[in-house]
């Protein structure tokens, strides 16, 4: 499989094969022991899946505190997003630096995001369905949320700020210098 570490080389981009024939296509999408023999360790426990109707939609920066952090294994089945990953490990190097990719069903491929990021994506088609694995169950009391476009992340989001739809809770969250005062990882 092709992998791409991006400037923060723990999160990863992955391309599974594809095996087109007359029929369609095949592909493993995950595959336990391949995945471990690439550093992806983590016991996957849930799937996620959610559907984005415009272009423009936002979620996130999430992530769940300890001891339901979670590792996440993105894929788009629909559409396309751009996925955005910021180091929040306060013994990082890269902490407070942002990586992103543009995870699509059209280029087939997946982003990988350790625990100790915050996570969020936009989306770039109409009606974008997002799967991911996650590697700790929904833990919504654990759950933290930093501003998307906080001015000290300078996440470029590829969408106007008029353009964004976002959830109530994302309407509400944290700085990141509140973040920085208690960090959780
Ligand atoms: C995350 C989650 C949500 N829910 C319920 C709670 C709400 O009633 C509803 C929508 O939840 P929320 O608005 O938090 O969904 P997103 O904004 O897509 O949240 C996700 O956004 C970014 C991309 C992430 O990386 C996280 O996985 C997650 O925080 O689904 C569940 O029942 N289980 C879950 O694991």
């Amino acid at each position: 499989m092709k992998i791409k570490a991006l400037e923060i080389p723990d999160v990863k981009v992955l391309y599974p094969a594809k095996f087109d024939d007359d029929r369609g296509f095949f592909s493993e999408i995950y595959n336990k022991s391949t995945y471990e023999k690439i550093g992806i360790q983590e016991e996957f426990v849930q799937d996620n899946h959610s559907l984005s109707r415009a272009v423009g939609v936002i979620r996130g920066l999430h992530y769940q505190c300890s001891p339901f952090a979670q590792a996440k294994l993105v894929r788009v089945v629909r559409g396309t997003i751009l996925d955005v990953a910021v180091d929040i490990r306060k013994n990082s190097e890269t902490f407070g630096r942002w990586v992103s990719a543009e995870i699509s069903a059209q280029a087939w491929n997946q982003i990988y995001i350790p625990k100790g990021f915050a996570h969020g994506f936009v989306t770039l088609e109409e009606n974008t369905e997002v799967n991911y694995k996650v590697s700790a169950r929904y833990a919504p009391e654990l759950e933290k949320s930093i501003a998307w476009n906080d001015p000290a992340l300078k996440i470029e989001w590829r969408i106007s700020e008029g353009a964004v739809t976002l959830s109530d809770k994302d309407m509400q969250p944290m700085s990141f210098a509140a973040y920085c005062q208690c960090p959780d990882f």
